[in-house]
């Protein structure tokens, strides 16, 4: 209830002074916070109690609770100012963040009820909860879970996927890459959504596809969930910010309209096993809706959608 809500502090993973809600109680504190939906809360899961991770005073120190704490806030709160959604279900869903998983694992994940994240082994990931966009990324994948909950395999998982990036890189606003701030190897992140081909996938070592023709038809990772991402993503790229694509001129409407167009084609039209080309109708159809069916909008998702060989 209210009165055991309080203001704490904490330090990040790269040692960011960070400031969130959290929770009074039995004269400790707790990463617990009753101010968003039915809640956003924290554990440790070392301490195998699945209790939430506790501090004597208002001071955390935990840097992977800390910031998996404050990026599903800010994921919270992105949706609810955004969109108007309350949390991954609509209906305040509380939110939970597992750190410290597996043994220096090297990724996260959302098991359909919580995020989990690794601390990384050093030398290929940092702790993965640092990244704003991993944290929102994978409450996406909740968000897609209410809604048009895509198969995840083949081209509907790739789809899943990419929606997962897009929201990703939007609630982390400063780039068009997923992953850049935990990356322990030098790469310049997991995926880039600006230019897919810069980067390789590690199953496959072969560079992310940047259109169609250059689709993974294999088994591995789902039938290419997280590789055939990157078309979507480079479609949704070219959307917000334009450019030249294989011969094709895109005009770019920015990130706003973009964000829209993609949250109203994930709600209304997408379905469970929606391919690469209903993505383009549904994407088609939303920004119509939303801007006028001959708006710059309408324009810039056909011409995208060709630059990245989807019809
Ligand atoms: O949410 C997801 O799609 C990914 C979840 C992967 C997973 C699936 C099932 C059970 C456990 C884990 C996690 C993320 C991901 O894209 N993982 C990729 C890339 C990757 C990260 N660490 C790896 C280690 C080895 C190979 C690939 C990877 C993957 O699992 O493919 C999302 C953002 C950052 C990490
Ligand atoms: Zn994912």
């Amino acid at each position: 209830n209210a009165t055991n809500d309080v203001t704490a502090f904490g330090t990040g993973v790269f040692g960011e002074r960070k400031r969130f809600e959290a929770q009074a109680f039995d004269g400790m504190f707790r990463l617990f916070d009753e101010t968003r939906g039915d809640g956003v809360v924290t554990f440790d899961n070392t301490t195998g109690t699945n209790l939430d991770v506790v501090s004597i005073n208002k001071m955390f120190t935990d840097g992977s609770a800390v910031d998996a704490h404050a990026n599903a806030q800010i994921t919270y709160d992105y949706y609810q100012d955004t969109f108007g959604r309350n949390s991954v279900d609509d209906n305040g869903q509380i939110l939970i963040s597992a750190v410290h998983v597996g043994d220096n694992w090297n990724n996260a994940s959302w098991n359909g009820r919580q995020m989990s994240y690794g601390d990384g082994d050093g030398i290929r990931f940092h702790p993965l909860a640092a990244g704003l966009d991993v944290a929102a990324h994978e409450m996406t994948h909740g968000v897609i879970q209410h809604t048009a909950n895509l198969i995840y395999r083949n081209e509907s998982g790739a789809l899943n996927e990419s929606f997962a990036d897009i929201f990703g890189v939007m609630v982390d606003r400063d780039d068009w890459l997923i992953g850049e701030a935990i990356m322990a190897d030098g790469t310049i992140g997991l995926r880039s959504m600006e230019d897919p081909t810069d980067l390789i996938e590690r199953r496959t070592q072969a560079p992310y596809p940047d259109h169609w023709s250059r689709r993974y038809t294999g088994t591995l990772d789902n039938g290419g969930v997280h590789i055939n991402s990157s078309i979507n993503n480079k479609a949704a790229y070219l959307v917000s910010e334009g450019g030249e694509h294989f011969d094709v001129t895109v005009n770019g409407v920015g990130r706003e309209k973009t964000e829209q167009i993609y949250y109203r084609a994930l709600t209304l039209y997408l379905t469970r096993s929606s391919d690469f080309s209903m993505m383009r109708e549904a994407a088609i159809q939303a920004a119509g809706d939303l801007y006028g069916s001959n708006s710059d909008a309408v324009a810039a998702v056909e011409q995208a959608y060709d630059a990245v060989g989807v019809y």
